[in-house]
C-alpha cells in the first residue's frame, strides 16, 4: 500500500509518517526542502524519539521524497497512491490544492481506483476543506468522477510535537500520547487500516474534545506565559497562577462539552488531568511562540477560542477565564509571527472592537463582544500586554 503525505514537518514525520509506516504503508512525503528531500530519498528512514525517562526510539522505514513542484513525480504518486494525507497547516491547504488537484486530473486518466484523501490539521473539517479548495481546482468535466471515487474524511489529530533542534534534521522527538481518531462512514472502499488509528461513527465529539480542551489549553497557556514574559509551555505550567487559569478554561469549555456531547464528567475531568500533564511533560521544551502561533487562525470564530466562548454563551455558562484568555491571545505579539503582527497592526488603526467585529465575527451587539473589550482593556492598562513583549 502507498500513502502520498504533504508536508514531512513535525506531526508528518513525528506522527502521520510513524503510524502509516508502522501499518504497512510505504510513504511518499511531498515536501519543499530541498535538502530534506535528499536526505529522506537516501536514507529511506529516519528516527522518532519519546519523550519519556528512557527515550525509546524507533525507526521509521520504508520512506521516501519528492518536491511538491516535480509535477511528474507528484503525478506519478498521487496516480499509485492508496492513501493521501497533509499536515501543513489548515490555512496551507490552498496552496496545496491545485497540486493534488493536478495529480487526480492525471490519476483519472490512468486508472478508476477510489482514494481517501486526509487533511490531519488541527481545525473542525479541515478535509472538508481541502475537499473544497481541490474541487475548485478541478476542470468541470472530472467533477462526477470525483463524486465517484474521492473521499475527504475528516479526523482528529492529537500528539504533542514541539519545533525540533537536533543534529540529525529528520530526527523528531515526540511526547508519548497520541490520538488520531478518523470518521469511518465517510471512507470510500478499500482503505487499509491504520494501526493504532481509532475509526468512529462520529466524528465530531472526538474532533471537540480535542480541539476545546487540548488546543484551547494549550493555547491559553502559551497567551498567559506570554504575558508573564516567558519562553515555554514548561514554565507556564510550573507557575500554579497559570496552571490554575488554564485549568480553568478547560474546566469552563469542559462544561460546554459535557452538555453538548453528553460525555461523563469525571471521565471528562480525567482528560483534563491527563491534558495538563501532557502540557508540563518535562521531557519536552515547547516554545510558547509556537503553540500561540497564528493567533488571527485561533481567535477564528470557529477554532478553539471564540467557538467554545459562542457555544457556553447560548448553554448560558460562564466563561470568565475563556474570556481572559480570548483577550490575552489578542496581545500576543511574539517576534516573527506574522498574523502577530497583522492582528496588532488592525489593534492600532481599526481598534478593539472592529478587530472582534472583523476577525472574531462576533458581533457588537453580542454580550461576549463587551466583555472581551473589558478583557482587553484591563491587560492593557495593567501594561501586562507591553511587560510580556518585552521580557519575552
Ligand atoms: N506539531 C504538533 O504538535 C501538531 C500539529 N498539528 C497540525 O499539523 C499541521 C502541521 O503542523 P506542524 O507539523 O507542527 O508544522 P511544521 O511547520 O513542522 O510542518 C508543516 C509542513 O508543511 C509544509 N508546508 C507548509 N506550507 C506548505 C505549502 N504551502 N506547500 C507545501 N508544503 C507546505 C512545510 O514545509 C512542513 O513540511 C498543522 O495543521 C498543525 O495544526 C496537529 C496536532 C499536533
Ligand atoms: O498547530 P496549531 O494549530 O498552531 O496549534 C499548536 C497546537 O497544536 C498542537 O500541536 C497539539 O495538537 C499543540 O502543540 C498546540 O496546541
Amino acid at each position: 500500500m502507498k500513502a502520498v503525505h504533504f508536508g514531512p514537518g513535525n506531526i508528518g514525520r513525528g506522527f502521520i509518517g510513524l503510524l502509516l509506516s508502522k501499518s504497512g504503508y510505504e510513504v511518499c512525503f511531498v515536501a519543499r526542502n530541498e535538502k530534506q528531500i535528499a536526505q529522506l530519498r537516501r536514507r529511506k528512514q529516519y528516527p522518532v524519539e519519546l519523550a519519556n525517562n528512557k527515550s525509546d526510539t524507533s525507526i521509521i522505514r520504508n520512506v521516501t521524497a519528492i518536491h511538491i513542484n516535480d509535477r511528474k513525480d507528484v503525478n506519478e504518486a498521487i496516480a499509485a497512491a492508496d492513501l493521501i494525507t497533509t499536515a501543513v497547516g489548515v490555512s496551507a491547504l490552498k496552496h496545496i490544492a491545485p497540486s493534488i488537484a493536478k495529480g487526480i486530473v492525471n490519476r483519472f486518466r490512468t486508472n478508476d481506483r477510489p482514494l481517501n484523501i486526509m487533511a490531519c490539521e488541527n481545525a473542525i473539517g479541515a478535509s472538508t476543506q481541502l475537499k473544497k479548495w481541490v474541487y475548485k481546482e478541478l476542470p468541470a468535466k472530472w467533477l462526477v468522477k470525483a463524486d465517484r471515487l474521492l473521499a475527504f474524511p475528516n479526523t482528529a489529530v492529537d500528539r504533542i510535537v514541539p519545533a525540533q533542534n537536533h543534529e540529525d534534521p529528520l530526527k523528531v522527538e515526540v511526547e508519548p500520547f497520541y490520538e488520531w481518531v478518523i470518521h469511518r462512514p465517510a471512507l470510500k472502499e478499500g482503505h487499509q487500516e491504520i494501526k493504532g488509528a481509532l475509526y468512529v461513527d462520529s466524528l465530531e465529539p472526538y474532533i471537540e474534545r480535542k480541539l476545546f480542551t487540548v488546543n484551547t489549553g494549550h493555547c491559553c497557556a502559551a497567551y498567559f506565559g506570554y504575558l508573564a514574559g516567558l519562553w515555554t509551555i514548561q514554565e507556564a505550567m510550573a507557575d500554579p497562577r497559570l496552571k490554575h487559569k488554564v485549568r480553568k478554561v478547560m474546566e469552563e469549555t469542559g462544561s460546554v462539552l459535557v452538555r453538548r456531547h453528553g460525555f461523563d464528567e469525571s471521565k471528562h475531568r480525567k482528560y483534563i488531568d491527563k491534558t495538563i500533564e501532557r502540557f508540563a511533560n518535562p521531557h519536552l521544551l515547547d516554545q510558547i511562540v509556537r503553540v500561540g502561533r497564528s493567533p488571527i487562525r485561533k481567535l477564528s470564530r470557529n477554532d478553539r477560542l471564540v467557538r467554545p466562548a459562542l457555544l457556553a454563551h447560548d448553554y448560558g455558562i460562564e466563561t470568565p477565564y475563556l474570556v481572559s484568555a480570548i483577550g490575552a491571545a489578542l496581545c500576543f505579539n511574539a517576534e516573527k509571527d506574522s498574523e502577530a503582527a497583522k492582528l496588532q497592526q488592525e489593534l492600532r488603526e481599526q481598534g478593539i472592537s472592529q478587530v472582534i467585529e472583523q476577525y472574531l465575527e462576533i458581533e457588537e451587539k453580542h454580550p461576549l463582544h463587551r466583555l472581551i473589550v473589558t478583557a482587553y482593556n484591563e491587560i492593557k492598562a495593567a501594561g501586562q500586554a507591553e511587560a510580556g513583549a518585552e521580557k519575552s
